[in-house]
């Protein structure tokens, strides 16, 4: 990726991430090209909170992988702020379960330090304060398999976070969890990046997840994905779980349902024909 720390142009401020022009195409079994992304353009602001919501298929884990330099873009850029002087670290948590089954949580948590040597005392002391952030103190010496869906879920998220990365990437973290505990995860993650101040984006299906979380929410068109609109839920910080029953809440979800409404569908009917 074309990580640029400065650029003589366009300077973006400390420690921002700004996507410039960005657009991706990737080769179909046909070998055309299929223009997943165009033209995307977005300043994410440090310690913001960004979600991408949009239909299946617009492109949101591309534009994520792209900012967490897994994918090239195929046209423009990926500027970080000059304040970061090194690459920048990013932490990943996706929705998939991908704990090592053979080591314990613990293990698990501490295995990005481990690699980069960090020695063992750091690492624990480093380990058993995420543990307690995620409310997992005392599961450390646990494996994998005795926790709950959503307690594998806060040890990704633990793991992410003892890298102490700059910016967190989320992808569709809590999709997989039923919908009470992904009430209560939401609810955790919310106070949780209250308390961590860090920068966040993160894709979601649910549109509801993303107004209660996000400080700004970037709604992609379908193939290929554009930015269609940005919304910035009203809600002041620190944000109580509770706004999901407000009206203002309810009314913001429904209009960012409004814009994509039309794409969901068309995209449930490609999908019934095959095509
Ligand atoms: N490595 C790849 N090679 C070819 N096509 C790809 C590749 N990765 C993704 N795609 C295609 O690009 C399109 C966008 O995929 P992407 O996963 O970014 O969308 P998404 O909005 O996150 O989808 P969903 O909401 O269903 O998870 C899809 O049609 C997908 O099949």
């Amino acid at each position: 990726m074309d990580m640029q720390t400065k650029d003589a142009d366009t300077v973006v401020e400390a420690q921002n991430i700004r996507i410039n022009e960005v657009s991706k195409a990737y080769p179909t079994p046909q070998n055309e090209q299929m223009v997943v992304l165009e033209d995307i353009n977005l300043e994410i602001r440090h310690n913001e909170f960004v979600c991408l919501v949009g239909a299946s298929g617009c492109g949101k884990t591309t534009l994520l992988k792209i900012l967490g330099g897994l994918v090239e873009p195929t046209l423009g850029n990926v500027q970080i702020g000059t304040g970061v002087e090194k690459e920048p670290l990013m932490g990943f948590v996706f929705q998939a379960d991908s704990l090592i089954p053979w080591r314990t949580v613990q293990r698990n948590v501490g295995l990005g330090l481990e690699l980069q040597g960090v020695p063992r005392d750091k690492e624990n002391r480093r380990v058993s304060d995420v543990l307690e952030m995620v409310k997992l103190s005392g599961f450390g010496r646990h494996f994998p398999r005795e926790l709950s869906g959503g307690m594998r879920q806060r040890v990704n998220i633990a793991r992410a976070l003892a890298m102490q990365p700059d910016f967190l990437l989320m992808d569709e973290p809590f999709a997989a969890l039923d919908a009470q505990t992904r009430e209560v995860m939401q609810s955790e993650l919310l106070a949780l990046t209250q308390r961590l101040n860090s920068t966040v984006v993160f894709v979601t299906h649910q549109i509801d997840e993303a107004v209660l979380l996000a400080d700004r929410i970037v709604v992609l068109s379908s193939r290929p994905g554009r930015v269609k609109k940005i919304v910035t839920p009203p809600f002041a910080r620190p944000r109580d779980p509770g706004i999901r029953r407000s009206k203002e809440f309810i009314d913001m979800v429904n209009g960012i349902w409004s814009l994509i409404r039309d794409e969901v569908e068309e995209g449930i009917e490609r999908e019934l024909l095959g095509s």
